[in-house]
């Protein structure tokens, strides 16, 4: 069953530190969120707070109907992975950690850790603490997955990871997502390399919610634009340009905005080449620092 998230005036505070301001957000369940931020930005702070695990200092975080916060009846249909692994005791080997989980976790599926174990080439007999961190963190990431909670999270989950440790993750994830539709957030600085995984995207900018929309949305809020350099000048004269290349008399301009028709003829009656931008260039340029919090 898939459980819906609502978050409603929500503030975290370190002290007299505000982390998220005033955040407000529904999140139906059965998708796949990607949450985006710089650093700094309050994604750990809204996670650890949707797993219960901080109390919000102010307004209200409610998975199916009910407040998270020291709700075993929710909390353990929930998972949270941070960063670094976290899961397990350093003294445990690989064996007992998953015997661990195994009581610990309602929804889990022994079968399916194994083959994941057997996937990411963890050994069994080695204790956590002598893990590498990437093995950890592939470690972490069997807990998450195996769990098979509602509401499955994961904050940065594949730091330390090689690149095909990472692909591994991202292919298992999203088959056993569409095989078994639950809510997954992902908390990454990977932007390009994690967005195909992605059915909308959150974005936080100084513990603010920028943006909240379905990744096709934030798609085509750019366009690319290819040809002559003088021509590509001309069509793009007066928008907002995210990033400029430009070989030989050959230049590629990524434009911040859908083209009007204007544009658009002119930029088909000159041949030019009309493409996609980087899911990462329009992130770049949606989170340029606003001064507010420094
Ligand atoms: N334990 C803490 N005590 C004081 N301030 C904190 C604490 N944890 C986080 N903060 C502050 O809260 C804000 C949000 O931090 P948070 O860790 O939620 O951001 P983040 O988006 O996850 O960052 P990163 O991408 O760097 O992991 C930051 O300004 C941070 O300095």
């Amino acid at each position: 069953m898939t459980l819906t998230i609502e978050v409603s005036g929500l503030q975290v505070r370190y002290g007299e530190a505000v982390a998220l301001h005033d955040l407000s957000v529904r999140l139906p369940g059965g998708r796949i969120y990607g949450l985006l931020g710089r650093n700094g930005s309050g994604k750990t702070s809204l996670l650890s707070t949707l797993a219960g695990f901080r109390k919000p200092s102010a307004g209200a975080v409610v998975i199916d109907g009910q407040p998270v916060f020291e709700n075993p009846q929710i909390t353990r249909r929930v998972c949270l992975i941070q960063e670094g692994g976290g899961v397990g005791d350093d003294t445990d080997t690989v064996k007992d950690a998953v015997q661990v989980a195994q009581r610990l976790r309602p929804g889990w599926d022994a079968q399916y850790a194994a083959t994941l174990i057997d996937l990411f080439e963890l050994p069994l007999r080695k204790r956590i603490g002598e893990l590498s961190r990437g093995q950890r963190s592939a470690f972490a990431a069997t807990v998450g997955l195996a769990s098979r909670a509602a509401v499955s999270m994961f904050d940065e989950a594949h730091l330390g990871m090689d690149a095909s440790t990472r692909q591994a993750f991202q292919d298992e994830l999203l088959r056993d997502f569409i095989a078994r539709p639950r809510t997954i957030i992902i908390s990454t600085h990977l932007v390009e390399e994690q967005s195909p995984l992605f059915e909308r995207v959150l974005i936080l900018r100084e513990g603010r919610l920028l943006l909240h929309e379905d990744l096709d949305e934030l798609r085509a809020q750019g366009v690319s634009l290819t040809g002559p350099a003088a021509t590509v000048d001309d069509v793009v004269a007066g928008l907002t340009v995210l990033n400029q290349q430009q070989l030989g008399p050959t230049k590629s301009v990524m434009v911040y905005g859908a083209l009007d028709d204007a544009r658009r003829a002119a930029a088909e009656a000159a041949g030019l080449e009309l493409g996609p931008v980087a899911v990462q260039d329009l992130f770049i340029h949606l989170t340029e620092p606003t001064g507010a919090a420094r």
